[in-house]
């Protein structure tokens, strides 16, 4: 199972920063959702130029114009890109034919998405190279949230899957034994007083 960062920071620096701090833990670098919006595409850039080793993850969020986001984020970088579940199925294969043009791929986020295990088998027949079950941060927030409902999911509907939604120290195991390919930790590794240490135990209790 490979370990992913998520860097929802908001500045380029401090994405760096952190980035050189954890890469020799992790094998994706995931740009966040605010961190693009914040400083634009020019981040994966900068992060792919640092790290050119390493899987470099825009996590776009696309929800419309699949093609084109897509075509601008693996133009500046990208090797995977993020399009919503929630997205009509034209934008997923709008979005699959430019990753098929730059070689690279696309993962589908079932953020927000009722029926995951549904939408991560049409997904996958989109060309999805491989689904996130995620929970978010807001959703997260909630009380009762209990991330094995994201690891029952990703376990029923047998297609590659990463999981996304607060994974820690604690949980990682869980995560890799419900068979993820790549487990995302977020705020584990950036919120951390010592990320690099924090994601050193995330690596290490990977088996
Ligand atoms: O995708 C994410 C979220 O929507 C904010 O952009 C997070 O990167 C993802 O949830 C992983 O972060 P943690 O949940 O803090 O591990």
């Amino acid at each position: 199972m490979k370990l992913q960062v998520a860097m929802d920071l908001l500045t380029v620096e401090d994405a760096l920063e952190l980035a050189g701090k954890v890469a020799e833990y992790v094998d994706i670098l995931e740009l966040g959702t605010p961190l693009i919006k914040a400083a634009g595409l020019s981040a994966v850039t900068a992060i792919k130029e640092a790290h050119p080793d390493k899987i470099v993850f825009a996590d776009m969020k696309t929800m419309d114009a699949g093609e084109l986001e897509a075509d601008i984020a693996f133009k500046a970088g990208a090797d995977l890109i993020t399009v919503l579940g929630t997205a009509d199925d034209s934008t997923i294969a709008g979005a699959v034919k430019a990753a098929k043009a730059h070689n690279k791929g696309i993962v589908v986020d079932l953020i927000g998405v009722e029926d995951k295990v549904t939408r991560a088998k049409e997904a996958r027949a989109l060309g999805a190279k491989f689904v996130e079950m995620h929970a978010g941060l807001d959703e997260q927030a909630k009380p009762g949230f209990d991330l094995n409902g994201l690891l029952r999911a990703g376990a029923e509907a047998r297609v590659p899957f990463s999981v996304a939604g607060g994974v820690k120290v604690a949980t990682i195991a869980d995560v890799q034994k419900a068979g993820a390919d790549v487990a995302v930790a977020g705020g584990a590794i950036y919120s951390a007083a010592d990320p690099a240490l924090a994601a050193k135990e995330l690596r290490d209790a990977i088996v």
